[in-house]
């Protein structure tokens, strides 16, 4: 009998490393997707079920076709500018398109679920590195609708007994090591990416969103984890559902912050590229500082990244954008 995960999102930049995570786990990753943001073409290691997670009818037929063990529900919009000048939008799919599926899932007796949470429900921290226990207060509606549903989770687990894995991803990035999955996300706004299209000559410069931070360089810092080893953390939290472990709440990160301009001198040292950037003032709504304490992953999961050096992740990415990297 195939052990089937329902995967939303699935056709993503992260669901897309789940699904040949899973895959190579023996599972069949099946892909629940409307293709706002994703690919078709990189939905390869098991079914492409096109919908959308507001609808209800759909969902509960395709649960009841596969009868998932578990969901990884990873469908969301996850643009975290886009969600103060949208909020509607956002509130709209992460949550009521989120509870949707919960309520779904309730109706057809799957009561395992892993959700893609984010560090920006911590909003500006009260201290570093981010615990789990580090007060929520997203400051922006993106890490608002993330939040929401993580309360969700907590009230359905404690009411009708569903098992959970909030897993909360500091900033993903990287690209699958056999070069066959990468990000592409349109319009590309994460750093690395820009970073890389600017050092390949596509874009003409990066700007650099604030050199005034009280930090070592005066960039923002952030904590980089590589895709592959979210994915791995994804089948560690499946795993640990299906052998019967309790709901918890993870942050995955690689526990290391690294400044703006060390990501450009890493890009520098790796593909021989100088970076051209423009200096501009702050982007509203970025915390100076953010990275992970990881003891619980490696606590609850046994989980511990091997890809999420700054270079292992530029030399995946590089490939992407036509980048030479060194060995
Ligand atoms: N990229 C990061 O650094 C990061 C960090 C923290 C959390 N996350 C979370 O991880 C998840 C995946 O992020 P990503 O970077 O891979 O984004 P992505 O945009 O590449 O993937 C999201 C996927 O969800 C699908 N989707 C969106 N709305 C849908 C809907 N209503 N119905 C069905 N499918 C829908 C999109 O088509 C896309 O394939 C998101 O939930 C995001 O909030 C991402
Ligand atoms: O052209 C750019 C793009 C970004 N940055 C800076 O680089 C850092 C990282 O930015 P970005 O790559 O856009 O990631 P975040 O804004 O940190 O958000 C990502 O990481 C969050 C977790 O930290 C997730 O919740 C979000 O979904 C995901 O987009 C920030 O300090 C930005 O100000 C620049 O200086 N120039």
């Amino acid at each position: 009998m195939p052990r089937y995960i329902l995967v939303t999102g699935g056709a993503g930049f992260i669901g897309s490393h789940i699904c040949k995570a899973l895959s190579r786990a023996g599972m069949t990753p099946v892909t629940y997707d409307n293709l706002s943001t994703g690919h078709a073409d990189s939905v390869r290691w098991g079914p492409l079920i096109r919908g959308e997670l507001g609808d209800a009818v759909a969902l509960r037929r395709t649960m009841a076709e596969f009868s998932p063990d578990c969901v990884i529900h990873c469908g969301a919009n996850a643009y975290v500018g886009e969600s103060v000048e949208m909020p509607r939008k956002y509130y709209r799919n992460n949550v009521v398109g989120s509870l949707t599926l919960l309520e779904a899932c309730l109706d057809q007796d799957i009561d395992r679920i892993v959700f893609s949470s984010t560090c920006a429900t911590y909003g500006v921290p009260a201290s570093l590195p981010i615990r789990e226990e580090t007060p929520q207060q997203p400051v922006n509606p993106y890490g608002r609708t993330k939040l929401i549903f993580e309360m969700a989770l907590e009230d359905f687990a404690a009411a009708y007994g569903i098992r959970f894995a909030a897993l909360r991803y500091f900033n993903a990035a990287g690209a699958d090591p056999d070069g066959e999955l990468a990000e592409r996300h349109e319009p590309e706004t994460h750093l690395i990416p820009r970073a890389l299209l600017a050092a390949a000559g596509r874009l003409e410069r990066l700007d650099i969103f604030g050199t005034d931070y009280s930090t070592a360089d005066g960039t923002c810092v952030r904590d980089y984890i590589h895709v592959s080893d979210l994915a791995q953390a994804h089948l560690a939290a499946v795993n640990h559902l299906m052998a019967g472990g309790g709901s918890l709440s993870v942050n995955l990160g690689s526990g290391r912050g690294t400044s703006v301009r060390e990501i450009l001198a890493a890009i520098h040292r790796t593909t021989g590229r100088e970076v051209p950037v423009r200096y501009r003032s702050r982007r509203a709504g970025d915390p100076p500082i953010l990275f992970a304490n990881t003891a619980r992953a490696k606590a609850e999961l046994g989980f511990a990244p091997t890809l999420s050096d700054i270079d292992t992740i530029i030399r995946t990415a590089g490939p992407t954008f036509g980048l030479q990297v060194t060995a």
